[in-house]
């Protein structure tokens, strides 16, 4: 794939494998790789659970929006986001208008497997982490999908494998808008 592709932005869900896929494809596509909660660390010099002890999850959010508008001005970089990113209108008018934005579904019980050995993420160190990935997705699932050009499930498949798929679809998606494009002109 030449220049003409994009940015690729990655949502989805905690577990998903944001982050895991998101470098393999960076390296497979040559491409800087940049993740918004590690970026949102660097910046303000804690990590994401001390931030979100100190200035609850209003001021995670806030970082996390400034951290969204920042990144997506990047023209040819990957992408992974935070889980709750799409939250904000805001945000997701800078995903959908600043790139390809790839939603990563995984269903609860894997998301669940994923992060439960994890303590990074603030969200889930709760009683139930079960039933808050589950309020989650329900309130987010929308949300995703209204935001993605493509959409991928992650739930049974190696993340080479899934960076292969991936890469497929990215191909067919260019092929497609650049097709649309030159009709336009016709
Ligand atoms: N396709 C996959 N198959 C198996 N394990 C995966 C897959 N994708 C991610 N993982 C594992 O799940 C955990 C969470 O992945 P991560 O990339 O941090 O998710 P996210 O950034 O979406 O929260 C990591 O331990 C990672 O190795
Ligand atoms: O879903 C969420 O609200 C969050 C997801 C996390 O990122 P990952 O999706 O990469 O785990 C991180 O941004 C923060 O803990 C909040
Ligand atoms: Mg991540």
């Amino acid at each position: 794939m030449g220049q003409e592709l994009p940015s690729v932005f990655l949502v989805g869900p905690m577990g998903a494998g944001k982050t895991t896929i998101g470098k393999l494809l960076a390296k497979q596509l040559g491409r800087t790789f940049v993740d918004s909660d590690w970026y949102i660390e660097s910046q303000t010099g804690a990590d994401i659970a001390w931030i979100f002890a100190k200035e609850g999850e209003a001021g995670f959010r806030e970082r996390e929006t400034r951290a969204i508008d920042e990144l997506t001005q990047n023209s040819q970089i990957v992408l992974a986001t935070g889980g709750g990113a799409v939250m904000c209108a805001e945000n997701r008018e800078f995903l959908k208008q600043r790139g390809i934005v790839v939603y990563l579904n995984a269903p609860v019980e894997v998301q669940l497997a994923r992060t439960s050995k994890d303590k990074s993420r603030p969200l889930l160190q709760q009683p139930n982490p079960r039933k808050i990935l589950q309020d989650l997705y329900s309130a987010r699932d929308p949300l995703y999908r209204q935001v993605a050009h493509i959409i991928m499930p992650t739930g049974h498949t190696y993340p080479r494998h899934m960076v292969n798929q991936l890469m497929q679809q990215l191909e067919s998606f260019v092929d497609c808008t650049t097709d649309a494009s030159a009709h336009q002109e016709d």
